[in-house]
């Protein structure tokens, strides 16, 4: 009959016409299944029906899909209701085929913090996203981000895969501490950190941060002194010095060097002369591969775009740089290495020959633990939920040092650590002094751009300086008392120097990937989904903070003159996958600002145009990371105080 209507050739021709219409139309349905995350709620509504059935056999990988659903929840512990498939899914824009939502972004890509705000304006505190290949779910409110960190932490403790991050780990994600998935190793290794990186008031380790924390502080302060004035703006004729990024991101880098891998290294070696330019060139690429994971690029949502030469060539020189670095690292460990099994080998020798049946071999932390430990509490009060309980036990039970300790665990963890995987452990660690160094620089910056705000911090310090100074019998003799780790505590107009620093950088935290088909806020959401958490909100809105974009000391303090740390703000996240390294952060920042704060001014009126680039600078941008390139980032003037 159509053959009538059509002669024969025109219907051949329409009927692949209509053939390759159908194929896109249902292409795109499935993409838009997809990209609506409409799935897995698809697969439970067709669960019990003859069609599911006969589909399992065309498509086995459905079948699996709802199997290992079921198979995690038992391995996890968990009780998921199938109701969860009844729950209206996470409302959202609509997304085009492969970009997604990414195109809405297009206006903010100097800042897509802000961009990401303006979908919560439109659809709420929790909104569905299409980046690319990534699920996404955007949230905003201090309740969903509860929910997702800690009362659901176990279902969304992955992250999602960027291929660019695996490069900075020998491409392999899993070896890196804060971008792996939530594992068993995972979970050792975090527990072997956190003795070292959150050490107790009081305990050996702590005494051996304050000692590193001294040592550095007091040769910055020594190379300030003996750098000549600046000649130009007339700034010699207030005797005014320069400090430039890279110093601080030095200091950094030697107390992070000294106090993990117990190597005093620093920019010069026995004099003020001599460079260390194997140190510098640490530093700096620590720095560099900081600033780029710091980066959000398009490529990393649209892989595709992974093919152009340009970004494989930048890849390529990612990768070398952090393989370089990995090197410089492992050398260090090497040498420790050896010598840990050189001491092995000689106690074994000398049980051997003292009772000559007995072989087993003692480790030095285990004689650690044999010593008396007056100062080691035994107590945890850490979740152990979220920690290995045993091995941070021990470590707290030893005094032994991080790099002594995690080699000696190594040694008797062989099947269940790989050298890589410790070898990583220990350089995501090391690498945490670029997000300090940063963020201090930041500090400076701000203070020096905020004169009110410093000469309050500055009277506060002086004053807890002469007390410190008058109770102290150093001080009767003149000598000058650095502030230490241990006045931490007296010091909160600094520490909210810090968080006002954080705050308005918009320090992000790391997305989370959900592990299985769960929920947020009666909300639906599939396995495989990439949290965003909408900080630009939190930190920024007037719901939360007065006058926003203002830096101000007392959002962080009480009437009393205490620290207060409000509900909504928490830079270091929360649960099993919150940061490791805040203590770090608090003492080294707290002790480098109050020292240099005691004896000199800070100021950005170096010049109008060095004004200017640290008010730019200083925006909040969703990024911790200041330019990496020496010159390319302002410097902070330093007048002397009498
Ligand atoms: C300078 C400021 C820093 C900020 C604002 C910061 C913030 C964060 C945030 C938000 C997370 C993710 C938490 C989550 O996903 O729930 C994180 C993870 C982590 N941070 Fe930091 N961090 C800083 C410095 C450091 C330093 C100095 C170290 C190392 C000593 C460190 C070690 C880690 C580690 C190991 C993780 C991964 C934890 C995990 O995934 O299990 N951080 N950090």
């Amino acid at each position: 009959m159509l053959s009538l209507i059509f002669p024969i050739e025109n219907f051949t021709l329409f009927l692949l016409k209509l053939f390759s219409i159908l194929i896109i139309l249902i292409i795109m349905i499935l993409l838009w299944i997809y990209q609506y995350q409409w799935l897995p709620k698809l697969r439970y509504a067709l669960k019990n029906t003859e069609t599911y059935v006969s589909m399992k056999k065309i498509f086995p990988m459905i079948y699996k899909s709802t199997n290992e659903q079921q198979q995690r929840q038992q391995s996890f512990g968990l009780k998921i209701s199938d109701d969860i498939y009844k729950l209206p899914s996470v409302p959202g824009p609509i997304p085009i085929p492969i970009i997604g939502d990414i195109f809405r972004m297009r206006k903010y890509s100097k800042n897509p913090w802000a961009g990401f705000d303006q979908f919560r304006e439109k659809h709420g505190n929790i909104c569905r996203l299409q980046l690319g290949r990534f699920h996404t779910v955007l949230i905003s409110s201090v309740d969903a981000m509860r929910e997702v960190l800690i009362t659901k932490g176990e279902h969304f403790a992955d992250r999602p895969h960027f291929n660019r991050h695996a490069l900075y780990f020998d491409m392999n994600r899993q070896n890196a501490l804060a971008l792996c998935d939530w594992t068993d190793v995972h979970k050792q290794r975090r527990s072997i950190a956190h003795a070292a990186v959150i050490p107790r008031f009081g305990t050996k380790t702590f005494q051996r941060l304050s000692g590193c924390l001294d040592l550095a502080v007091e040769k910055l302060l020594k190379q300030i002194q003996q750098q000549q004035p600046d000649s130009s703006n007339n700034n010699e004729k207030y005797g005014m010095k320069i400090l430039q990024k890279q110093s601080i991101i030095q200091l950094s880098c030697s107390i992070f060097f000294h106090f993990l891998l117990d190597k005093d290294m620093n920019p010069y070696k026995n004099n003020i002369v001599e460079v260390d330019e194997k140190f510098i060139e640490i530093c700096e690429k620590f720095d560099l591969v900081f600033s780029d994971i710091n980066e959000m690029y398009l490529s990393d949502f649209l892989p595709i775009l992974q093919y152009f030469t340009s970004i494989r060539r930048y890849f390529k020189s990612l990768y070398q740089c952090s393989t370089w670095i990995f090197k410089q690292v492992e050398q260090i460990v090497m040498e420790r290495f050896e010598q840990i099994c050189l001491e092995h080998k000689m106690k074994k020798k000398n049980n051997e020959n003292n009772s000559g049946n007995e072989t087993s071999c003692s480790s030095s932390s285990d004689q650690n633990n044999q010593q008396p430990q007056n100062d080691q509490s035994t107590e945890i009060n850490y979740d152990e939920s979220f920690v290995d309980r045993i091995l941070l036990l021990k470590q707290y039970k030893s005094s032994a040092k991080f790099l002594d300790f995690i080699l000696e665990h190594y040694l008797e963890n062989q099947r269940t650590m790989t050298w890589n995987e410790m070898m990583y452990e220990i350089g995501d660690l090391v690498g945490g002094n670029s997000a300090v160094g940063n963020l201090l620089f930041r500090v400076l910056g701000h203070l020096a751009m905020n004169p009110e705000s410093q000469q309050q911090i500055y009277d506060h310090v002086k004053k807890f300086s002469m007390e410190k100074q008058s109770i102290n019998s150093n001080g009767e003799n003149g000598e000058k008392l650095l502030i230490t780790l241990e006045d931490q505590h007296s010091l909160p107009l600094v520490m909210a120097a810090i968080m006002e620093t954080l705050r308005l950088t918009l320090s992000p935290i790391v997305p989370h990937l959900s592990r299985l088909d769960t929920s947020i806020q009666g909300h639906f959401v599939p396995k495989g989904t990439m949290i965003l958490f909408n900080i630009y909100h939190l930190n920024l809105s007037e719901e939360f903070h007065e006058k926003p974009f203002k830096f101000d000391l007392t959002r962080f303090i009480t009437e009393d003159g205490l620290l207060l740390k409000p509900d909504f703000f928490f830079p270091f996240s929360h649960g099993r996958r919150s940061c490791l390294g805040y203590k770090m952060v608090y003492s080294i920042i707290t002790t480098t600002v109050a020292n240099l704060l005691l004896d000199y001014k800070l100021t950005s009126l170096t010049s109008m145009d060095n004004h200017e680039l640290t008010e730019k600078m200083l925006q909040p941008k969703g990024s911790l990371a200041l330019p990496y390139r020496p010159g390319d980032c302002y410097h902070i003037g330093l007048i002397p105080r009498n």
